[in-house]
């Protein structure tokens, strides 16, 4: 048993050096029940062995067999060990003391009760192969009550002894314990371990003062600069402390470690559990009374209050948001340009939170990145394209004409403008559809059409490889010559068609099978462009075929995407075409040539 406890719960042998903290202070807990003005401190001394002294209500020579020498006995507990632990203290399952074998052979406890002043002081001494042996110590002894625990540490576990090491790792775990804690070194000067109260409910000149408190705490914690600090309280549960806002955005697969200590003892500095999983902006420290830990006490106890605690803290960071936009837009801005993606996951599935934050909230747009508030102002009807590539085909022309267009391709986007006619009644969300775009082009005058007809003809033959049909219009912005428009069930035929030219045999007939009359892409020139005007003109037709080839590659690059080899290849062709035909019109000539 003592082996299994001692070796295989715990994930360190460092934790000894916690247990030792925590029965001490329990141990004052359980005087002061007695005496509220009994002495409160512990003093961990440091040379060749360890001691941990605390003027605690120490143990009689019957308790000492009833709770020290017997495995899962504790003190903490109800009279019959079966009930809820006392919420007073940290320990409850009476196994604690065993840590203290994975770093030493033997543990000395010598105790005298305070509960019984005419009690003797009792010596115990403990074995790591469960023998212990009880001796009760003379009255003249002159020991105070309370308990010193004494350990020499096991040959190769020196290391977990060291003055500065110890000092770190009880201040790692016992900073905000209750009761004042001091380590003593060889040199005998007592530094203070604990520091209390917590920064968060320390007394500080101004608001301004706490603040850079609070900064200075998340800085050597933490070690980033928080954009702001959240207060967070929940008497239900006995719980303070602070989430501090992280500056830049954090990946939201990377679970947030915040640290969670329970009656001042550090549980977990990595406790994603404590808030939703959406909060993945802050980083919080906190202490409570109310949450249970596990029995390695480095996790907490799965249990109601965990959840309710997690919902509260929810709602708090909800209100702190929704509070910002009324109190503080700049800070807003700030914060909401570092972590905009983690508001927008959480306000999918909060109408309260988008209502508030709608306002704020960026998206990109025909009209720039703007608020959907202010966009749903000038367009009523807003159009929202499932793809970033089909925002891009788009955006110019749509914007031209004066179409208000959402890039819904990014990651929520798409189901937030959804939500805004629920938000602001008067407005209409709909599917982007080429064909959209394709009607708000002026067809041309027939005149125009009719003169261009054999330009058309040729422009078509070009275009046709590569499965898309060409049309003359009339658009705004003049400086775009040619817009390829492409839809997903024109994209999906192309490829179809490319993989049954790649095959062969039965998969070649199964794809050719499946061919559909889906529409093609569309080349549409601009016959406002005074460029696609005079390409129209050009007699020459091995030069009008390059010239259409590159207004189609300079189309398909507009779209702006990723391009197939065989479209590589194309607008190769078309460059170099061209550049050969400038350089053999210049009528100069090449060096060489010369
Ligand atoms: N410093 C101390 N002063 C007085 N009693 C002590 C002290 N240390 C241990 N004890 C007694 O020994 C018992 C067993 O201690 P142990 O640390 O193994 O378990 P625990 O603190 O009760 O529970 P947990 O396993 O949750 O820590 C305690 O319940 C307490 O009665």
């Amino acid at each position: 048993m003592v082996d299994l406890l001692s070796h295989h719960l715990y994930s360190s042998p460092r934790v000894y050096i916690r247990e030792l903290m925590q029965n001490a202070v329990d141990a004052i807990t359980a005087r002061r029940l007695l005496d509220p003005a009994a002495p409160a401190a512990v003093e961990i001394r440091v040379g060749d062995r360890l001691t941990v002294t605390d003027s605690g209500v120490g143990l009689t020579e019957d308790e000492v067999h009833r709770f020290l020498a017997t495995i899962g006995r504790s003190s903490k507990r109800d009279a019959d060990g079966l009930i809820e632990a006392r919420s007073e203290f940290v320990g409850q399952f009476g196994i604690g003391l065993l840590a203290c074998f994975v770093v030493a052979d033997e543990i000395t406890v010598v105790t005298r009760s305070a509960r019984d002043p005419e009690a003797p002081a009792v010596q115990w001494h403990g074995y790591a192969d469960g023998r212990y042996a009880i001796r009760t110590l003379p009255a003249g002894a002159g020991i105070e009550p309370g308990t010193t625990v004494t350990l020499v540490p096991r040959p190769g576990a020196e290391e977990w002894f060291g003055a500065a090491r110890l000092a770190e790792l009880a201040r790692h775990y016992g900073r905000l314990l209750r009761y004042p804690v001091t380590l003593t070194g060889s040199d005998g000067i007592p530094v203070p371990i604990s520091d209390t109260p917590a920064v968060w409910d320390r007394p500080q000149a101004s608001p301004r003062a706490r603040r850079e408190a609070l900064d200075a705490h998340c800085r050597e914690l933490f070690e980033f600069e928080p954009l702001d600090v959240i207060d967070l309280d929940i008497p239900l549960v006995g719980l303070r402390g602070v989430a501090y806002v992280l500056p830049t955005s954090a990946p939201p697969s990377r679970k947030a470690g915040h640290r969670v200590h329970l009656k001042g003892m550090l549980v977990s500095d990595q406790a994603a559990e404590l808030l939703p999983d959406w909060a993945f902006f802050v980083r919080c420290v906190v202490d409570s009374d109310g949450l249970r830990p596990t029995a390695s006490r480095e996790a907490l106890y799965e249990d109601e209050s965990l959840a309710a605690v997690r919902e509260a803290l929810g709602t708090r960071l909800r209100d702190w948001l929704a509070g910002l936009a009324a109190s503080d837009p700049a800070l807003l801005g700030r914060f909401l340009s570092a972590h905009h993606l983690a508001v927008k996951a959480l306000a999918r599935y909060d109408d309260e939170l988008l209502r508030a934050l709608l306002p704020w909230l960026p998206f990109e747009t025909t009209d720039g990145s703007v608020t959907l508030d202010e966009f749903s102002r000038s367009h009523p009807t807003i159009l929202v394209t499932q793809t970033v590539e089909e925002f891009r085909q788009v955006s110019s022309i749509a914007a031209a004409a004066g179409l208000g267009v959402v890039n819904g391709g990014y990651a929520y986007d798409r189901d937030l403008v959804r939500r805004l006619p629920d938000l602001r009644p008067g407005t209409s969300v709909l599917d982007l559809d080429p064909d959209t775009v394709t009607a708000h082009l002026d067809s041309v005058d027939p005149a125009v059409e009719l003169a261009a007809a054999r330009f058309l003809a040729l422009a078509r033959k070009v275009v046709d490889g590569y499965g898309c049909d060409v049309a003359l219009r009339s658009f705004h912005p003049v400086t775009v010559p040619a817009l390829l428009i492409d839809n997903r069930e024109a994209r999906h035929e192309r490829r179809r068609a490319e993989q049954e030219a790649a095959s062969d045999g039965l998969w070649a007939d199964i794809l050719g099978a499946l061919r559909s009359a889906a529409p093609r892409a569309q080349l549409v020139l601009n016959h406002q462009c005074p460029l696609v005007r005079r390409v129209a003109a050009i007699a020459d037709t091995h030069l009008a075929e390059t010239a259409v080839e590159g207004l189609y590659g300079q189309a398909l690059l507009l779209s702006r995407r990723p391009l197939r080899p065989s479209e590589h290849a194309q607008l190769n062709r078309a460059f170099l075409g061209l550049l050969e035909h400038a350089t053999h019109d210049s009528g100069q000539g090449t060096e060489d040539e010369r």
